[in-house]
């Protein structure tokens, strides 16, 4: 399987993982507090790293639910993985959460896979994109649910934006891509893991990724905290990233 192939079918089968863990817990009365969550985030980093083991043993891996082999910085392919992205929507029984497959070569991201389990669907590097057509009026803008940053609110705020409250990074880029929103814009916090598959798909889609002072995103460095992100429709990004700029610099 190539790069690209194998990253879709590892994500869809952890998030085939997922529901069935879920449908467990549910069905037994144990979803109730951390233990759900818990076990989610357990269960797709373990099938996660056995399938990796298996299939890709010679390549590193950095993931959100494992102990960072530093390794992957001499390393020419390092699996970026977030087993469970939106974990606490997961535990919600909600549908906005994601698994994130990510694969770095030399430098950059070439191949990324998010599993969208609670809509039945894997967006992949290796798909084909819908053709958005304009962006809306006022534009929809993707927000954490949980802890949409100030600085996020007051661009919104400012650009007239609608504010669309969801969960999971990549759940939240995948909603760009989809076409259900036109940016996502996050600030205060986030690692590499977060946003490494989504933005590879984003690319791939044509939308424009990158930080919020408009300079590259960049993977596999020795600290992963990646703590900003935009991603929007291409005409976008000058206006945004103007906005952020302004109210950055207050
Ligand atoms: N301020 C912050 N600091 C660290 N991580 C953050 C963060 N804001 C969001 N994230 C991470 O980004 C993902 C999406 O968050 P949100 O739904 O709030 O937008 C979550 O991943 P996990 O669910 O894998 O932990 C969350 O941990
Ligand atoms: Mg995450």
């Amino acid at each position: 399987m190539r790069g690209e192939e194998f990253a879709a079918d590892l994500a869809t089968s952890a998030g085939e993982v997922l529901l069935a863990i879920r449908k467990e817990h549910l069905a037994a009365g144990t979803a109730e507090g951390k233990a759900l969550a818990k076990a989610g985030d357990r269960g797709a980093q373990e099938h996660i790293a056995e399938r990796l083991a298996a299939e890709r043993p010679d390549d590193a891996v950095l993931s959100e639910e494992a102990a960072d082999d530093l390794r992957r910085l001499e390393s020419e392919r390092v699996w970026i993985i977030d087993p469970l992205d939106g974990t606490r929507e997961y535990s919600e029984d909600r549908h906005d959460w994601a698994v994130h497959v990510a694969l770095w070569e030399r430098g950059s991201l070439t191949a990324g896979a998010v599993a969208l389990p609670g809509l039945g669907t894997t967006l992949s590097t290796a798909g084909e994109f819908p053709d958005l057509g304009p962006p809306a009026e006022p534009i929809r803008l993707a927000v954490s649910r949980s802890r949409a940053s100030d600085l996020v609110k007051a661009v919104a705020a400012e650009y007239g934006a609608e504010l669309v409250p969801m969960g999971s990074a990549g759940y939240k880029v995948s909603a760009v891509v989809r076409g259900e929103v036109d940016a996502y814009v996050h600030s205060g916090g986030q690692y590499e893991w977060d946003s490494a598959a989504p933005v590879a798909v984003a690319a791939a889609a044509g939308l424009h990724t990158s930080r919020i002072d408009g300079s590259a995103l960049e993977y596999n460095r020795e600290d992963p905290y990646l703590p900003d992100l935009l991603v929007c429709r291409p005409s976008l990004a000058k206006g945004l990233l103007e906005i952020i700029g302004q109210h950055q610099a207050v």
